[in-house]
């Protein structure tokens, strides 16, 4: 369960949420749904608390979002960032750095059914294009079983076909709440919810 409740912010001059409310209920897939530059992001990122508020609070499974809660929320979330331009070296890297590794096999497994190749884990991340390293992003992600998926943009590198295989997998994902951000028509209409903002 994630609700933002009456958030303000403003970057500079630039009013980005004016006294914004969302609430998403457990389990429930949404998606962002907005102009470039409007915001989609910076909500993501204020969710998991990595943007402070001018006014309002967000509540994470009914903890508000607070310093001395920061860590037990965060570590309910996996996180698909929009950047994908990670320090790591290839995916081995990767899961070290998501202190993963141990779940080598489960993250090759998804990445396979996302479309990947099973050697995928052993790739220079500067030989990988956008789509697979990107694919191979949200396969750890997806194997780190956490109840709440936060995804920002995970379409933006791939095909109809490789996000037809990414919505099997999220959507089957019956015990996890997802906010993503997505421009992709195929990808919305497959959510729960489209917020508009
Ligand atoms: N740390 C920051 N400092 C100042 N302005 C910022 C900061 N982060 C974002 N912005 C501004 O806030 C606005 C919203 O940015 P955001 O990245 O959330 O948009 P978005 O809807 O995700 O866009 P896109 O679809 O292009 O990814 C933009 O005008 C951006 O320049």
């Amino acid at each position: 369960m994630i609700q933002c409740q009456d958030i303000s912010l403003k970057f500079e001059s630039k009013t980005i949420f004016s006294n914004f409310n969302l609430f998403v209920k457990k389990n429930e897939k949404i998606c962002l749904k907005a102009a470039s530059g409007r915001g989609k992001s910076t909500l993501l990122k204020l969710i998991q608390g990595f943007v402070s508020l001018d006014s309002g609070s967000v509540l994470i499974d009914g903890m508000r979002l607070e310093r001395q809660n920061i860590n037990p929320i965060r570590e309910r979330i996996a996180w698909v960032p929009q950047n994908i331009n990670l320090p790591v070296e290839d995916g081995n890297g990767l899961l070290r750095m998501l202190k993963i590794y141990d779940r080598k096999n489960e993250v090759v497994k998804k990445a396979l059914q996302l479309g990947l190749d099973d050697t995928i884990m052993d790739y220079s991340f500067v030989k990988l294009s956008g789509g697979q390293k990107q694919r191979m992003i949200i396969a750890a992600c997806l194997s780190m079983n956490k109840k709440i998926l936060i995804m920002d943009e995970p379409t933006s590198s791939l095909d109809e076909d490789a996000i037809h295989l990414l919505l099997d997998e999220v959507l089957k994902l019956d015990e996890v709440t997802m906010v993503s951000a997505s421009h992709n028509s195929t990808w919305q209409s497959k959510m729960d919810r489209l917020i508009e903002l």
